[in-house]
């Protein structure tokens, strides 16, 4: 059963945090997308080519097949959007972190990267969907940590403690 699973919006840093997350908690660390990718045998680009309700329909596959291992999850960014994979991710035990960052903070971050995300072209689009999708993130989530001026280390610190508290006195490291 996965133990943590990453939420949120396109470039709100869920594949730049996850593995530094498993690396500090000794857990295997998976990408959805890069499972989509390696199971499918196409790219996210051209998933989509055949339209998003088709890369939606491989992504949900994949997901029911990776949620069952142990380990961290990042999720991409538009997952929570389908009410099967909502249910999926709220009956999987999996601690559910959503991490959220500011509108001007996730397009400076979209930029920096060579990652294409066929759903987000301007800043506009980017605007409309990040609030059309805010309410499937917060119907998954069971913790939330603003990342907008944290680095990515001093996020994953964050996010390991709070794992820690609501684990009760369990240590990983152990
Ligand atoms: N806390 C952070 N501080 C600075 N830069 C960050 C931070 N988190 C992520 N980034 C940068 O933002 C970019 C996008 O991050 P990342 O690919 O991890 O997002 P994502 O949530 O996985 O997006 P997607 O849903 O599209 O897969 C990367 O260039 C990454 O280095
Ligand atoms: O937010 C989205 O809809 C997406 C985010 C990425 O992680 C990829 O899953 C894909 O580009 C779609
Ligand atoms: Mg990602």
């Amino acid at each position: 059963m996965m133990d943590i699973v990453l939420t949120g919006f396109m470039g709100s840093g869920k594949t730049t945090i996850g593995p530094l997350l498993a690396q500090e908690l000794r857990l295997p660390f998976f990408d959805l997308d890069v499972q989509i990718v390696q199971l499918t045998g196409c790219s996210i680009v051209e998933l989509f080519e055949d339209g998003e309700n088709y890369f939606r329909q491989k992504e949900q596959e994949v997901l029911q097949k990776v949620i069952k291992q142990p380990g961290v999850l990042a999720l991409g960014g538009g997952t929570p959007t389908r009410p099967s994979n909502r249910e999926l991710l709220r009956h999987s035990g999996a601690q559910i972190i959503l991490l959220e960052a500011q509108i001007q903070t996730i397009w400076q971050r979209l930029q920096q990267t060579q990652v294409q995300r066929p759903l987000v072209q301007t800043k506009d689009q980017l605007v409309a969907l990040k609030k059309q999708r805010q309410k499937n993130y917060q119907q998954v989530a069971n913790l939330c940590v603003q990342t907008d001026n944290y680095t990515p280390q001093q996020v994953v610190k964050q996010i390991a403690e709070q794992v820690l508290i609501l684990r009760g006195s369990e240590n990983y490291r152990n």
